[in-house]
């Protein structure tokens, strides 16, 4: 689809400037500037030094390409100016001329992954208008938000895609969209990891020209590439090439050969310059790098071949009243220092100062947004559905009618295990295979300071409740009144509560299991985890049999108190005799079968504390385990 770029990327930044004003008092530039920027990968002796000393700067208004070999250090390098990467990082990085504060910083700026992790289910308006609540909070009106969407997507060509599901669009348009959503909230710096990887060469340069319009508004982009081709790399202002974690040019795309001719290596006519470059960066042109890192004071000088060859030093400090942002941050700090007691109030103006909607806003776009993705899940959820009464009714026919009936009561002893036990799959499986692919959009979205964790978690840990609620009493219903199990509401409703909770204490290891580890992993792990629970649940083997140094597992098995929790509901409370289909049933009296499992002094409310109780610990240990694996992307 062929749009005019330019001049809707004009007309928006001029519409962006007088609608966006309002909200972002001062679209200001920021020029980054780095001095003897050392990273070291590891720690003690195992440490390898990544970054050697390296300087730079990156202007705003200009597009800049970090260019490199494989394994020179361009996405370390681009890792740590973005503030994504702070452990092992030495040396200063300067926004317009003042130390960089970091949370202001990331707060202005965005990062736009290599693979564009997107939400498939949902279009491209829904995505965009979910960007904009979050990234531009409560005090632009809708109105607002829905101009500035529309010239976001002229801008980047998606008007006609608007109502393209995700996961219809090209790869091409799915790189756009992802930088899209990042220029809602007007970031005044755009990080991009290799921007055209997996793009063919005309989605590449429409990418790249796309990235030099966003760069002309006033814009700081920084960019890491793989072997442009000439006429990509023709699109760039800037180029700063990476060799052996040193730098061995900066300057203007079109000085780089002239400063190659300044150290006797000649471009072949031709030859694309970019190519040539990485060939002398790889060795290819023998050991001519120290002269060129030297030559170049490793970033400290940048190259400028017109009118005559200088080496001009990068502005590493300028008072350019800029960044007003910080100083309103600076003035929060001191008011925080003043309050420096009252760590909650310093706790809400952090997160003030992070994210732009408020926290019931985040949940609320998060639930919707989930919602519809769930909903639009159509075969898992169809899957789902249909799971549960398949089996549902293979249960009533198989167990038909042993719920009253004291000759069978073993087998319907066994129903109650494999009710449970059928929850506890259905609930956690589907969220374990989920969760590793939606994780990734979690950490692209909370990296950009779209909304915490803690909104999403609670938005995530809601959006499934009335699914875990659905199901099992779709599935209890059912075999409950095939099985003739006893008409009780009360019974029903207590069988009923504990699978309910059972349902949201599975999905809950789903979820622990699906933030811990990879897809391959985690559809391992979890059924593994669950079998200890399920060998300690007092089925199998009686709880007063296990040895005493194994109990404590009993102890912390859910599936132990599922179980007891589901005997106690239809054997407890003074259950009359149940009918004897046999001349003699050993098991008429429900309480001689309790004794029988060593339930007889059980409480069916303990076992529902002890679900709650696991419950709430699974829910901590999930969050946790993805703040973690958050902060270890950042670290
Ligand atoms: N956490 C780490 N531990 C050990 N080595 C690391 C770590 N991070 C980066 N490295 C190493 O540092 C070097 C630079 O990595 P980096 O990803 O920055 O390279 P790159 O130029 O972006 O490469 P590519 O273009 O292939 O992505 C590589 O040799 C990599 O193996």
């Amino acid at each position: 689809m062929e749009v005019d770029k330019s001049s809707s990327a004009a007309a928006w930044s001029q519409a962006e400037v007088s609608k966006t004003q309002k909200y972002n008092k001062v679209i200001s530039s920021l020029d980054l500037t780095f001095r003897d920027l050392c990273f070291t990968a590891g720690k003690g002796t195992k440490g390898k030094r990544i970054l050697h000393k390296m300087s730079g700067a990156f202007k705003s208004g200009q597009l800049t390409a970090i260019l490199g070999p494989s394994g020179a250090g361009k996405t370390s390098l681009m890792n740590i100016l973005a503030g994504l990467k702070t452990t092992g990082v030495e040396g200063l990085v300067q926004v317009n001329g003042t130390e960089r504060n970091l949370k202001t910083f990331r707060k202005r700026s965005a990062y736009i992954t290599q693979k564009d992790h997107l939400l498939s289910n949902l279009t491209v308006n829904e995505y965009m208008m979910a960007a904009a609540h979050l990234k531009l909070g409560n005090d632009v009106p809708n109105k607002e938000k829905k101009i500035i969407i529309d010239n976001v997507m002229a801008t980047l060509g998606l008007t006609e895609t608007g109502r393209t599901r995700i996961s219809c669009l090209s790869g091409g348009e799915c790189k756009r969209l992802s930088i899209g959503l990042e220029l809602v909230n007007n970031p005044t710096i755009l990080f991009l990891d290799e921007p055209t990887s997996g793009l063919d060469s005309s989605s590449s340069l429409q990418c790249v020209s796309l990235l030099r319009e966003i760069a002309r508004s006033g814009r700081t982009v920084v960019t890491t590439i793989h072997q442009p081709s000439s006429r990509l790399l023709e699109l760039f202002d800037h180029l700063y090439i990476v060799a052996g974690g040193s730098c061995m040019y900066q300057g203007p795309v079109q000085s780089l050969v002239p400063y190659l001719q300044t150290m006797n290596l000649n471009c072949p006519s031709y030859h694309n310059p970019a190519d040539f470059a990485m060939d002398i960066a790889s060795g290819e042109y023998g050991d001519v790098l120290s002269g060129l890192v030297n030559g170049i004071e490793n970033g400290r000088l940048i190259y400028q071949e017109s009118p005559t060859p200088t080496l001009a030093s990068p502005s590493l400090s300028h008072d350019t009243g800029f960044y007003d942002e910080d100083e309103d941050v600076n003035m929060l700090d001191g008011k925080k220092n003043s309050k420096a007691k009252n760590k909650a109030n310093h706790k809400t103006i952090d997160e003030r100062l992070i994210y732009a909607a408020p926290f019931h806003t985040q949940v609320a776009v998060l639930l919707r947004r989930t919602w519809r993705t769930i909903w639009r899940e159509k075969m898992l959820t169809m899957l789902r559905f249909a799971a549960h009464i398949i089996v549902s009714i293979l249960m009533g026919l198989l167990y038909w009618r042993v719920g009253d009936d004291a000759s069978v009561i073993y087998n319907n002893a066994g129903l109650l295990f494999f009710n449970q036990l059928f929850i506890l799959f259905a609930a956690m499986m589907p969220t374990v295979v989920t969760f590793p692919l939606e994780r990734k959009v979690l950490v692209r979205e909370h990296l950009n300071h779209w909304y915490s964790l803690k909104a999403y978690y609670l938005a995530k840990t809601l959006a499934d409740i009335p699914f875990q609620i659905i199901f099992p009493v779709l599935y209890l219903v059912t075999v409950y009144l095939m099985t003739n199990q006893p008409m009780s509401i009360e019974r029903f409703g207590m069988l009923l509560c504990i699978t309910i909770c059972m349902s949201l204490v599975a999905q809950g290891i789903g979820l622990l299991v699906g933030a811990a580890f990879n897809i391959q992993v985690a559809v391992f792990v979890a059924p593994a985890c669950a079998i200890p629970f399920l060998l300690f649940s007092g089925f199998f083997v009686n709880l007063n049999a296990i040895p005493p140094y194994m109990s404590w597992i009993a102890d912390i098995s859910f599936f132990r108190y599922a179980f007891e929790g589901s005997m106690l509901a239809i054997y407890g409370n003074d259950r009359p005799p149940l009918t004897c289909s046999q001349p003699y049933c050993h098991y008429r009296y429900a309480d001689k079968f309790l004794e029988q499992f060593d339930l007889g002094q059980s409480s069916y409310y303990l076992s529902v504390v002890g679900l709650l109780v696991f419950f709430v610990l699974i829910r901590v240990a999930g969050y946790v385990v993805l703040r973690f694996k958050l902060r270890h992307v950042r670290s």
